[in-house]
């Protein structure tokens, strides 16, 4: 069988001009890091994904969409291990991945975020965000406890790379707040600070913006773009707010009833008769 990322590869010489003439950013769209092919994945009677295929390029701003009940956070459950689907196959930068935990798929620069705010509301922000660290933690609880030179040496490497994080999303003034008694649109914010401080280099956003006023989502949206631009990590992002999706996705899937519908830039689907359909409920044969 040929190797999908081999096959892409391929295309890439011819990629970069297309891009150009369809208006994506050539600079910072390389080649497939993740090829989802032909994945299907039902819950007893219900099938959630029907035969879905579609890749995701280094770099790229990748949205999910599509109405209530499409598949789209089944889909994001898929990539990073929490379902396993019954059929189909998940590349990952070149390879096939077979029955891999959550915690492994982690381990490989998988992070993400989640559609309802999963973080420890009586922690502090910074301890919240040190908890994403542990996937890079080598030394097990008994070097921590006894706070030996190299646990130690290695706590204040962790402490500085959260602290960069703490800076980078402008949340200096929380970082002792326990989680809790923060508005929605800052633990939104925290809970992105963690998934980064995992320095993923894909990473998966379940509705980031949900739940947030106008001010807050032109704020997220800004940090998702500056994730993208300053650190390169590749990121897909399910999202309801098509304004939001339109603006900052390089390429769109939409999905509708578990299938997919339309693929392209967000000119391609915001035109494509399926899509329109979809989302004005005209019913399916
Ligand atoms: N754990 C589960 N057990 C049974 N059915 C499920 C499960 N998770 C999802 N489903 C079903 O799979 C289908 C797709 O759901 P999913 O949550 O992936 O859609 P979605 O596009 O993310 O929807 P929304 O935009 O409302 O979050 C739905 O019919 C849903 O009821």
């Amino acid at each position: 069988m040929n190797h999908p990322v081999a096959e892409a590869a391929k295309d890439d010489s011819t990629y970069a001009a297309e891009e150009e003439a369809r208006g994506l950013a050539p600079h910072r769209v390389g080649e497939v890091v993740m090829e989802v092919r032909n994945i299907t994945l039902r819950f007893g009677g219900v099938t959630a994904i029907r035969d879905i295929s579609f890749d995701i390029r280094e770099g790229e701003i990748r949205a999910i969409i599509g109405p209530n009940g499409a598949g789209k956070s089944s889909m994001l459950n898929v990539i990073n291990g929490f379902y396993h689907p019954q059929e189909g196959e998940i590349w990952f930068r070149g390879a096939r991945r077979r029955g891999m935990r959550p915690h492994q798929i982690a381990r490989q620069g998988i992070a993400r975020t989640f559609q309802n705010i999963a973080l420890f509301k009586g922690m502090t922000t910074l301890d919240n965000i040190m908890t994403g660290r542990l996937t890079k933690m080598k030394r097990g609880l008994v070097w921590q406890a006894l706070w030996a030179g190299p646990a130690e040496a290695e706590e204040i490497r962790h402490r500085e790379a959260v602290e960069k994080i703490i800076d980078f999303l402008e949340i200096q003034h929380i970082r002792k707040t326990p989680v809790g008694r923060l508005p929605y649109g800052l633990q939104k914010r925290v809970e992105l600070g963690r998934a980064l401080a995992a320095e993923p280099k894909l990473l998966l956003l379940d509705e980031p913006m949900a739940g947030m006023n106008v001010e807050e989502k032109e704020d997220m949206c800004r940090f998702i773009l500056d994730v993208n631009d300053e650190f390169g990590t590749t990121i897909v992002l399910i999202e309801h707010d098509m304004g939001v999706v339109m603006d900052i996705a390089d390429r769109v899937v939409v999905l509708d009833y578990g299938a997919k519908i339309a693929d392209g830039t967000p000119d391609e689907v915001r035109t494509n008769q399926n899509v329109i359909d979809a989302y004005l409920g005209v019913p399916h044969e």
